[in-house]
């Protein structure tokens, strides 16, 4: 490949900053002003370079035409129900978002509620959150624009479908929880910008902090809407609300960082004298009963019968638990499902009065049984396929419920589950085919690697049926590595595409970080262990290599968000390793990521630089600190980075862009236009969207378009042919 003409960007070598006696500098901290001229100028150069390299990646638009006609295929949502009524989200294929339907029963001819693909002409407005009354008589919905985590709450009425002049400003990190009687919800928000009103919401870098609780009144204006909590001690603390079944009980659950921990207290509505409506206009907090006021676990409602609770908990359990407590003895707890060996109880949740629907997650599959809501103990087990079930769909009243099932050769089935004569009866309630895919071809397996320290780590490979391990296939290697999230199986289109033609093999690892072992394995790869990430990744890369799937240089590694950061470490750490990698708006600059938005939550996972202890962690192995020109002993030559793109946008609010701006500057500098004859052949790019933010929220388009880029970029850069 010619070298290419990197645009170049000023160095202020004056900024340094003492961190803990150590002088570190940070050249760019310009790139961190989105509005500055001099930024706009930096991202306006690297789209005009990624544009000119992206020219010459033949396969993009067999890509763009593949994967459009892959994903043009029906989606359905499980379908949920509210009063009387059926309600569930369903994309014909390509529209930009899901439309909500209702009917009034599952053979009745359905309608229309919300159709989001009304709301902007380009498809960047969507839906971030909502929620039907528990009479079906109201949806009140959270909208985004342009893929920002700020939030807008409207509210339609259903039977006429007229929305309501209700309007909820700088809501965030919020749902909407109804009180039964259907007089209005409860929400988080932040208070509002000083210049709030001329910013370009999304695109602004302010920490979001002194989260608060709300009650909004149907009907009023917004300033009319109680103040029900907030905690100017903590200003990090966020609060959730929500309603028991019984409609008697707010519980809050209050966290102040990604950890699955959080204080739960609650506050018995029946016993409000004069209801939430003695509240109006009064600066008293609701009366909340602090039943956890500790960090110590996580604390999940399950149901209630009264005062007598069930809650899903990692309490003395990281692979969590089910526990009882009786609200009038708040001391007394007891197991009701007790905490597996192995696998990690995800989600319960109740039906047909008194059973429960647990799903437990067993080497990174999930497992569906019915058991007694009382005693715990297990009615029956569903034997579903390997692979992920989610939206579990179920209400105590009913004696049927539904799950969707998906994997990476299932597209997406649901499932309806009937438990009204004893034993269930499970069938399949909507099944899409995709034109185009026959899963025949292709086979998916699961292989167990061991890690630098010897841990087993569990990855998931996806091929053409009867490939030879003679390492001549472009592979693409995937994880995200934190947060306790896990990545289970899931269908993707271009995955497909670029099996199916470029014969890529594509793999998902369970690296460490993630919750596929329950807590301890999130904590394994967090804070002072998160190197573990980096080498569980590298150890799978080197499998991948070493059992004849691929060969460095055919070999694409891609990540999002914390999995960015992951990405970001490993070209660092090994450059040698891979011949190209895609890092998604990624957490690159890991002494500075806690001053924005609502970066401070991150301190979680990898502690804070403001801490010498833990700025040692992280000054270790910070993608923006830790770009060197790589050279090879043996060959007593240069090594070159692999390929590589950074992908940001300029609403993500979640992960500023800065991350990416910084990171593509300093390997820009350090590898290509601070040398003359810089060996760096292999282009290092950035990909820049507008009017686009973290992932959430995307129209159809834009996540075409998008994985038509990167791919069609990954498919030069290892060499991969069309077939
Ligand atoms: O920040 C996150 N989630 C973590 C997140 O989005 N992260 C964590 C690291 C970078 C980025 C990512 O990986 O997507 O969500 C906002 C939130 C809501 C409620 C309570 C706390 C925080």
């Amino acid at each position: 490949k010619d070298r290419l003409q990197y645009p170049l960007a000023r160095r202020d070598e004056s900024v340094v900053e003492d961190y803990h006696g150590l002088k570190i500098k940070d050249p760019y901290r310009w790139l961190e002003d989105p509005d500055a001229e001099e930024v706009k100028e930096f991202v306006q150069n690297q789209v005009r370079l990624t544009d000119s390299v992206l020219e010459n990646c033949e396969t993009k638009e067999k890509l763009r035409h593949n994967i459009t006609s892959l994903i043009d295929h029906p989606r359905y949502g499980s379908p949920f129900r509210r009063g009387d009524k059926y309600f569930y989200f369903h994309n014909t294929g390509l529209q930009a978002h899901s439309v909500l339907y209702m009917q009034g029963d599952l053979e009745a001819e359905p309608e229309v509620l919300l159709d989001p693909n009304t709301l902007s002409d380009d498809g960047t407005v969507s839906l971030n959150t909502f929620s039907i009354s528990e009479d079906a008589k109201y949806l009140a919905y959270g909208l985004s624009s342009s893929g920002s985590d700020w939030v807008a709450i409207k509210v339609i009425k259903i039977d006429d479908k007229k929305v309501e002049p209700d309007t909820l400003s700088w809501v965030k990190f919020s749902g909407i929880t109804w009180t039964h009687d259907t007089k209005g919800f409860f929400y988080g928000r932040y208070p509002a910008p000083k210049d709030g009103e001329d910013i370009d919401a999304g695109t602004e870098t302010n920490s979001n902090l002194y989260h608060e609780m709300y009650y909004h009144f149907l009907g009023t204006d917004q300033s009319q809407d109680i103040l029900c909590w907030r905690d100017h001690e903590n200003p990090k603390y966020m609060f959730g609300a929500e309603v028991t079944d019984d409609g008697k009980y707010l519980f809050m659950s209050i966290g102040e960082g990604c950890d699955p921990v959080n204080k739960l207290y609650y506050c018995d509505l029946s016993s409000l004298s004069g209801g939430l409506e003695s509240f109006r206009g009064s600066s008293t907090f609701l009366p909340f009963v602090k039943l956890i006021d500790t960090f110590d676990a996580q604390y999940i409602v399950i149901s209630n019968d009264d005062s007598l609770f069930t809650f899903l908990t990692n309490k003395d359990a990281p692979k969590y638990k089910l526990v009882r407590v009786d609200l009038k003895e708040p001391t007394s707890w007891t197991d009701v499902i007790e905490e597996h060996e192995k696998d990690v109880l995800e989600s319960a949740c109740v039906v047909n009065r008194n059973q429960l629907v647990v799903c437990y997650m067993s080497d990174v599959k999930h497992i569906l049984q019915i058991r007694d809501l009382e005693s715990g103990s297990l009615l029956h087990q569903l034997d579903v396929d390997i692979g992920s079930v989610s939206d579990v769909s179920a209400r105590r009243k009913d004696n049927a419920f539904f799950f969707s099932f998906t994997s990476y050769l299932t597209p997406g089935v649901i499932y309806k589950c009937d438990l009204a004569n004893g034993s269930p009866e499970v069938k399949v309630f909507r099944e899409v085919a995709v034109p185009g895919f026959d899963r025949e071809a292709f086979q998916a397996t699961q292989v167990f690697f061991p890690s630098k320290d010897g841990t087993k780590i569990p990855m998931f490979i996806v091929a053409k049926k009867g490939i030879k391990l003679d390492g001549s296939h472009p592979c693409l290697l995937y994880a995200y590595g934190g947060f306790n999230i896990s990545i289970t199986p899931s269908f993707s289109a271009s995955r497909i595409v670029l099996s199916k033609h470029l014969g890529v093999v594509f793999c998902f690892a369970n690296i460490r970080g993630g919750g596929e072992y329950g807590e301890e394995w999130h904590k394994a790869g967090s804070l002072a262990k998160k190197q573990n990430c980096f080498d569980d990744f590298i150890s799978g890369a080197e499998y991948l290599v070493s059992a004849g799937y691929t060969q460095p240089s055919k070999l694409c590694i891609e990540g999002g968000s914390n999995g960015g950061l992951l990405i970001g470490a490993c070209i660092n750490q090994r450059p040698d390793l891979f011949g190209c990698a895609l890092a998604h708006v990624g957490v690159m600059d890991m002494l500075r990521f806690h001053k924005f938005t609502i970066g401070h939550a991150w301190t979680s996972d990898y502690g804070c630089s403001e801490n010498e202890k833990e700025f040692h962690w992280l000054i270790k192995y910070s993608p923006l600190h830790n770009v060197k020109r790589p050279w090879e002993q043996q060959t007593d030559s240069l090594v070159q980075y692999p390929s590589t793109m950074l992908l940001t946008a300029d609403h993500d609010d979640r992960v500023v862009p800065l991350h990416s701006l910084k990171l593509l500057a300093t390997m820009q500098h350090v590898l290509c236009t601070s040398l003359e004859n810089s060996p760096q052949t292999n282009p290092i790019i950035g990909r820049i969207e507008v009017k686009a933010g973290h992932g959430a929220g995307r129209p159809t388009q834009k996540i075409i378009d998008e994985a038509a880029d990167r791919y069609s970029f990954m498919a030069k850069m290892v060499n991969a042919t069309w077939t």
